[in-house]
């Protein structure tokens, strides 16, 4: 037997799996297009404040194998998945990605970009956090920087990670939920004087909808 073809026998390793949910992005670039998301389980970045922070703990996730994640993604006839978590890059997405290009999907991608960039992408989107540097690599390689403001000083902070992405790469300030109200104000002035930068918002939160 061949080296590739043993390897090709060797199930993909299964995935923690928080929870699934056909939707509509509710965020940047893709906003208001249809998507499956898979939020995938684990995250040591410690955001104070992250939305989602049941997601922190893979151990309280149950592993799915990728053929099961690609089966529920299909399941739907959109063919857009946002693979999330959690940090999603704590793992190695190459089988993932490679297993839903083969059924037809465009894979997306939510990452803080602490982690090495594996798998393959049709749309990255990061957004680098203070907790822990994203690295620069992978900067270079998102289509959307997503800059989440939770004080003044977070501009200044987006403008430093906004030199680190490539020339094509789509700049989004989002405000931090809770901070909105305070925020906005400001990221309408900020986006009216700085027009490379847009107005991000999570618009599936006004929607009630996941
Ligand atoms: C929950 S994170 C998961 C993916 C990855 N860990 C990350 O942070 O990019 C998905 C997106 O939600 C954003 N986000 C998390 N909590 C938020 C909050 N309280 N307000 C606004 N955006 C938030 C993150 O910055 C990220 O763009
Ligand atoms: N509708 C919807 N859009 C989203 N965009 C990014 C999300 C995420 O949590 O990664 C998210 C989410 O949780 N729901
Ligand atoms: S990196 Fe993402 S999932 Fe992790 S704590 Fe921050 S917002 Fe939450
Ligand atoms: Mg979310």
């Amino acid at each position: 037997m061949s080296a590739a073809s043993a390897a090709a026998e060797v199930p993909a390793p299964a995935l923690p799996l928080m929870e699934h949910f056909y939707t509509i992005q509710g965020e940047g670039y893709n906003t208001g297009r249809a998507a499956y998301f898979i939020r995938l389980g684990g995250c040591d970045v410690g955001c104070v404040w992250c939305d989602v922070k049941e997601s922190w703990d893979a151990e309280k996730h149950p592993r799915v194998a990728v053929s099961d994640l690609v089966a529920l993604a299909t399941a739907h006839i959109g063919r857009n998945v946002v693979i999330t978590g959690g940090e999603p890059l704590m793992y190695n997405l190459g089988p993932l990605t490679q297993a839903l290009h083969a059924a037809g999907c465009q894979n997306w991608i939510e990452t803080s970009g602490a982690y090495p960039l594996t798998g393959g992408w049709d749309w990255i989107c990061v957004s680098p956090k203070k907790f822990k540097a994203p690295l620069p690599e992978t900067l270079r390689h998102a289509h959307e920087l997503k800059i989440v403001v939770f004080n003044k000083s977070d501009f200044a902070w987006a403008e430093e990670h906004a030199a680190q992405v490539g020339p094509e790469c789509r700049l989004y300030l989002q405000p931090e939920w809770s901070k909105a109200p305070q925020m906005m104000p400001l990221i309408v002035e900020y986006v009216k004087n700085n027009p490379k930068w847009q107005v991000s918002l999570q618009t599936h939160k006004f929607l009630d909808i996941p």
